[in-house]
């Protein structure tokens, strides 16, 4: 304590010891159940922020939980691509991938975005692996088929998403081992192909596939909006699958939001018990959904 350190009252300092406790139930609820936390590059950016995702992350691992971060990168892949003259267009809220552009998006996601994560994981006092789906051989993946259905006319067009893959085997043989231990694994979504390609993978599928292989208890997508929205922009608390159809069909959820939802129905299919859609850009978001009854986004179940 030093000569500034106000001096707290024994009721504050009980109220504090409150907040504590209330904890434990949720720490039972997760103890050796394995959470994955898929960062998107919208929930990025701020460090304050960032610092806060860290902290919450190491807390989680130090009180027994198996905590897996999968990251995206779409804001800083555009900006480096942009500075690189390289033009570059979404599909179905997926970026299709050329030669060129596959190199920048792999230098950008397992080379700047994930040794910053895992530094300021390590800042933060845990300690953290950065990764991509060629590390071990964990996901390899085949070129994607992707069709996109147009909302005004309803038509579905199959689009060649060049070197976008699709998730096909997951090897979690080193996320086993690192559970066993006191290393965080934090993910970039880039995977090997058969024939020596190389694969962007979205981030949300990526974040999928392995919460899938793993069995996770929650899969917990960050992003920049509250969670899903409505037409009329108001969060919609419960999301089912004919619903979440509906409003892919409907144009309601567009752009980026389609691999979400896509991946939520595609994870709870593979035996993950619930999904969450949520906002990175408040402070604490992954400790205040997981240890506090102050869940808040869309949760989607079974
Ligand atoms: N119905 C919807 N509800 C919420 N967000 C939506 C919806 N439809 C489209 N979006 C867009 O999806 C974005 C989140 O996806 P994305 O840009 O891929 O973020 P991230 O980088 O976090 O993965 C939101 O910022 C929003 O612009
Ligand atoms: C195929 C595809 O779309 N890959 C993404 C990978 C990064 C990503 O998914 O980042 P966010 O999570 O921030 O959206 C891309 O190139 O932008």
């Amino acid at each position: 304590m030093t000569a500034e350190t106000p001096v707290k009252s024994e009721a504050e300092l009980v109220a504090e010891a409150e907040i504590l406790s209330k904890a434990l139930p949720y720490m039972l609820r997760y103890d050796d159940k394995t959470v994955v936390v898929k960062y998107g590059g919208h929930a990025m950016g701020d460090p304050a922020l960032g610092r806060a995702f860290a902290e919450d992350i190491t807390l989680l691992k130090l009180a027994g939980v198996n905590p897996v971060v999968v990251h995206g990168g779409g804001p800083q892949i555009n900006a480096m691509l942009d500075r690189l003259g390289i033009k570059s267009e979404f599909a179905g809220g997926m970026r299709v991938t050329d030669k060129a552009t596959v190199e920048v998006v792999e230098m950008v996601l397992a080379g700047s975005i994930n040794k910053d994560i895992v530094q300021t994981i390590g800042e933060a006092g845990g300690r953290a692996i950065g990764l991509t789906g060629k590390d071990g051989n964990m996901v390899t993946a085949t070129k994607i088929r992707r069709t996109v259905i147009d909302p005004a006319t309803k038509v579905e067009t199959e689009v060649d998403m060049g070197f976008v893959g699709d998730p096909q085997i997951v090897r979690t043989e080193v996320l086993d081992v690192m559970k066993k231990s006191e290393i965080i694994p934090v993910l970039a979504p880039i995977c090997p192909g058969e024939n020596g390609e190389t694969y962007n993978v979205n981030a949300d599928t990526f974040a999928g596939a392995i919460a899938g292989a793993l069995g996770a208890a929650r899969l917990l997508f960050l992003t920049d909006v509250p969670g899903v929205l409505d037409k009329d922009k108001r969060l919609i608390k419960e999301l089912t699958r004919a619903e979440a159809q509906r409003l892919i069909e409907d144009g309601t959820i567009s752009g980026g939001m389609i691999p979400k939802v896509e991946t939520c129905l595609e994870a709870l299919d593979r035996g993950v018990e619930a999904v969450v859609i949520l906002n990175g850009k408040v402070a604490h978001a992954v400790l205040l959904e997981l240890f506090t009854e102050h869940g808040a986004g869309t949760l989607i179940t079974r």
